[in-house]
């Protein structure tokens, strides 16, 4: 077992704990992968609870997403982490949890817009709240190759891209290191809860 698998296997279960610390992954709902190497990446396997992970609800997967282990079936939603990695040789962990303000959120807009927020910083590349970041919403599938390819697609098209939303569902983040994409996480969902809570106020 190398030490980078443990690693980022240990790295994982954390976040899972932190997350179910704040109610954003309840039930067995969200997954977590991180790369491995240029050709393949650790993943949850399926139906884990995402707050109470050990070592046995991880594989080995490649980046077509097919599992490296025998006996164990990788997320149901692994193309989304796949073709992350696939587009990028920079990304090294793509997350994905299941918050009330997400969901709610993405019942509701068309997209969330950022703009004003000095935590918008927390993301590589933006230095000041005059920012403007767009969270697009995409509709929610069960055919996960075509939702990779729609997403995809778009962030072709709108590469400064740091998250999505899909509807009803939950959200997706990614980047280079598992504590950076934990990070983008946790601004999202404080930046989430601030957009809710304007909504509120502008009734
Ligand atoms: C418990 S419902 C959530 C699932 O349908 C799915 O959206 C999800 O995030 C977890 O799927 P999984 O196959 O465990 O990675
Ligand atoms: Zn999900």
């Amino acid at each position: 077992m190398s030490d980078t698998l443990s690693r980022l296997r240990g790295e994982l279960i954390a976040a899972g704990q932190f997350f179910h610390s704040k109610g954003w992954v309840p039930a067995t709902s969200s997954n977590f992968s991180a790369r491995l190497g240029a050709e393949d990446m650790l993943i949850t396997s399926s139906g884990q609870h995402k707050g109470r992970l050990d070592d046995n609800g991880f594989l080995r997967a490649d980046l077509q997403g097919v599992s490296l282990e025998t006996g164990k079936r990788p997320s149901a939603e692994t193309g989304l982490h796949t073709v992350m990695y696939r587009r990028d040789p920079a990304i090294g962990c793509v997350l994905h949890t299941h918050s009330v303000n997400a969901t709610v959120l993405s019942m509701r807009l068309e997209e969330v817009v950022l703009a004003g927020y000095e935590v918008q910083k927390a993301f590589p590349g933006v230095e000041t709240h005059e920012s403007r970041l767009m969270i697009p919403i995409f509709p929610n599938s069960q055919d996960i190759p075509a939702l990779a390819a729609e997403v995809n697609a778009y962030l072709d098209a709108h590469p400064q891209t740091v998250a999505y939303l899909i509807r009803g569902h939950g959200l997706y983040t990614w980047g280079t290191t598992v504590a950076d994409t934990l990070r983008h996480i946790e601004a999202l969902e404080f930046l989430f809860e601030c957009v809710y809570r304007q909504l509120l106020l502008d009734r």
